[in-house]
């Protein structure tokens, strides 16, 4: 069936879902006739559906450019798919909790149960060491559960509608969508989030991030002292420039465009596994003697955790705000070495004798020159901690495989992001001696 509605011309299809893609929307291929009445199957994402389900789903084309305006995209986009009936769910649908699921570009896989949510993760992963990684048999562990998988984000950015109104964009629209309250958001930006909405909000995005230890939190761009009393009134502490933050029994300043990690009570269990996977088969004495390198080190998070037990620790980050953090966050601890710079450009002319590398970097993974330092001077441990598997399984398969340097250790998926596609993992590699 189709139909044309308001210039948006919608087609509707009954089908029979697909796997789970990475971007945990279910895979189906639908053949239609083209213009020329020619036979064409396509590949579409279908959002909020589970492998198995029977559905029919509606399929809008993407609009064509109107005469005389240019193009703002130079890839066309795919068209937008979403479930308009489900004929035969799956057993592993759950009721979303969220009004705005499935239209809101947040979360994408909160109709899967959560434990099905985690065993999906530990799959793509697997899939990923083995396709991407080159890994017949990688020693992949469980997904390490978050124990409350709601309302763990501390940190959150808004956009802002025409009405000045503070919500999250909807899936492949700009279309902000206002909130009442966003189910991963952590309960003291819900609330901070329903004030701020109370007024109209002058800018197009709203970044709202709170500590979880205490009140305090960090709202760019400023409140006016109106909305900043009434949030005081509410028992949130608005800060100028930075809040504190406590993990692993350390407290960390962090200014706003500082990274900080999202979800503290997994970010305190992956604290846990870098010092595990560092220290690993050391002594006290023994890790006291070590020098480690916390590349990518943010505020100084893993640096300054690492501190009490090794002998040196190198931190280098190349964001000014966090490397001002960093400095603070470790004024007192003497055996700490910061540098502010890129890792490409400081790894090759580190003169210390390294011991072990802890890595966190951006999505893209390292660049080549990096993992070529790690080639040409191994050291005896790494711990990888990646946000994207697909660059961790091109990084270990260029460390592992095509170099040899290494024999990847373990691979621990650890879920951040739950209710979303996201996956975190720690992976730990060991030097082979030559
Ligand atoms: C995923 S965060 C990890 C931060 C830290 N390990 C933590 O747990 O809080 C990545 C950090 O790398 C920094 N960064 C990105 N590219 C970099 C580069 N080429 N050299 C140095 N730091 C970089 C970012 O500013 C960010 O602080």
């Amino acid at each position: 069936m189709t139909q044309i509605q308001e210039e948006r011309t919608i087609t509707y299809h009954t089908v029979e879902l697909g796997a789970l893609s990475r971007e945990g929307h279910a895979i189906v291929e639908i053949t239609e006739l083209n213009e020329a009445g020619e036979s064409v199957t396509r590949t579409l994402q279908v959002p909020a559906g589970l492998p198995g389900e029977r559905v029919t789903i509606a399929v809008e084309a993407p609009q064509k450019p109107r005469p005389g305006h240019r193009r703002r995209h130079w890839k066309s986009r795919p068209p937008r798919t979403w479930i308009t009936e489900i004929h035969t769910p799956s057993p592993l649908r759950v009721t979303a909790s969220c009004p705005v699921f499935g239209t809101c570009g947040g979360c994408q896989v909160q109709h899967l149960s959560y434990a099905d949510q985690l065993i999906w993760k530990r799959d793509v992963v697997l899939q990923l060491l083995q396709d991407v990684g080159g890994f017949v048999d990688p020693p992949l562990l469980d997904t390490v559960p978050c124990d409350v998988p709601w309302h763990y984000r501390n940190h959150m950015r808004f956009s802002v509608n025409r009405e000045g109104l503070a919500g999250l964009t909807e899936r492949g629209l700009r279309r902000v969508l206002p909130l009442a309250e966003c189910p991963i958001a952590h309960e003291q930006i819900n609330r901070a989030l329903a004030i701020v909405n109370r007024h109209e909000n002058p800018r197009p995005q709203v970044l709202i991030r709170t500590a979880t230890a205490n009140n305090q939190m960090l709202i760019q761009p400023a409140q006016t002292p109106e909305v900043t009393q009434e949030l005081a009134e509410a028992g949130i502490a608005i800060q100028d420039e930075t809040m504190d933050e406590v993990l692993g029994g350390q407290t960390f300043r962090i200014r706003p465009s500082s990274f900080f990690q999202t979800n503290i009570p997994q970010a305190e269990k992956m604290a846990q596994m870098v010092l595990e996977g560092l220290l690993l088969d050391q002594s006290t004495e023994q890790a006291k003697n070590m020098t480690v390198v916390d590349a990518y080190c943010g505020v100084g998070t893993f640096a300054a955790l690492l501190a009490p037990h090794v002998g040196k620790v190198i931190a280098i980050e190349e964001s000014a705000s966090a490397i001002k953090d960093a400095r603070w966050n470790m004024r007192d601890v003497e055996h700490v070495e910061i540098l502010k710079g890129k890792v490409e450009d400081m790894l090759p002319s580190l003169s210390a004798q390294i011991d072990g590398f802890v890595i966190d970097p951006p999505r893209a993974g390292c660049m080549p020159i990096v993992l070529d330092a790690l080639i040409q001077h191994p050291v005896a441990r790494i711990v990888y901690v990646s946000c994207d598997p697909s660059t961790l399984a091109r990084d270990l398969n260029i460390l592992c495989h095509e170099h040899s340097a290494y024999r990847l250790r373990s691979v621990q998926p650890l879920d951040m992001f739950p209710q979303t596609a996201h996956i975190e993992n720690v992976a730990v590699l060991e030097r082979i001696e030559s």
